[in-house]
């Protein structure tokens, strides 16, 4: 039988307390890049944490590369990687290494294993003279990269971006846009701004917790041509149930 590829997404739900969220959903994400497009709460960030393995789906289930990554969390932190919005969320070390060290010990790998994999991390990012910075002094963007290259660092398959560039300057993003390009995992990029996703061909719009397009670039006119007329009404006056 050949191996299983790609992100399989079956009856996917997620709901908090008695509210949906999310799906059911069902989906193939082929890669190598995938783009999910959806508005302020249409459960974007909710999708990747599930595809990340770091929430329960309610129902259904997710394998990236043959994977559950609910069930087998051990082989899906050697399969996933995830970057969110805010790398304050993410960054809990006092120093750059020690940030990146922690990860691989997750993995399981050695002291000396897991710094020198960091070491070369840092060499191959052209950033070795950051291994004793403080992540504190770091700015937003720098914070950004030390994500990038901390879970790049674990070597993940696949890497899911939650907004990674909410934020950041046109000058930090393309640098990160640069390095994400070179960095080898296949990619599922997650966001509400279509200008993020204008080089990705397998592209869907989560809309309220549901798939409502797929498909390639004409569909981020879709999308933006609706978030154009939503923009018209006063839908931010509805509170939800
Ligand atoms: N802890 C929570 N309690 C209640 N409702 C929640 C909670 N977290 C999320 N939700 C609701 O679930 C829905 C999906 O949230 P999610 O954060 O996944 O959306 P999103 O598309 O990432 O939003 P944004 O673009 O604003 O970050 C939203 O309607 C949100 O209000």
């Amino acid at each position: 039988m050949q191996p299983e590829t790609g992100i399989r997404v079956e009856g996917l739900a997620y709901a908090i307390g008695p509210r949906p969220v999310l799906g059911p959903i069902s989906l193939h994400l082929p890669g190598p890049r995938v783009g999910i497009v959806g508005r302020n709460g249409s459960g974007k960030s909710t999708l990747a944490r599930l595809l990340a393995g770091l929430i329960q789906p309610g129902e259904g289930q997710i394998r990236i590369e043959g994977v559950d990554t609910w069930q087998d969390r051990r082989a899906a932190i050697a399969t996933v990687g995830i970057l969110f919005q805010n790398p304050e969320h993410q960054i809990i070390f006092p120093t750059v290494l020690e940030e990146m060290v922690f990860g691989l010990r997750q993995q399981g790998r050695s002291k000396a294993e897991a710094r020198q994999i960091a070491l070369d991390t840092l060499v191959t990012f052209g950033k070795s003279h950051w291994q004793d910075a403080n992540t504190d002094a770091l700015s937003q963007g720098q914070k950004h990269l030390l994500c990038l290259m901390a879970v790049m660092a674990m070597r993940p398959r696949w890497l899911i971006l939650d907004e990674p560039f909410a934020g950041l300057d046109i000058p930090t993003r393309m640098q990160l846009v640069r390095h994400l390009d070179g960095c080898g995992a296949r990619i599922v990029h997650i966001t509400h701004d279509p200008r993020d996703l204008q080089d990705y061909d397998q592209l869907f719009w989560l809309d309220r917790g549901q798939i409502r397009a797929t498909g390639g670039l004409e569909l981020l006119e879709d999308f933006t041509a609706q978030m154009i007329r939503d923009g018209g009404q006063d839908d931010l006056a509805q509170l939800a149930g």
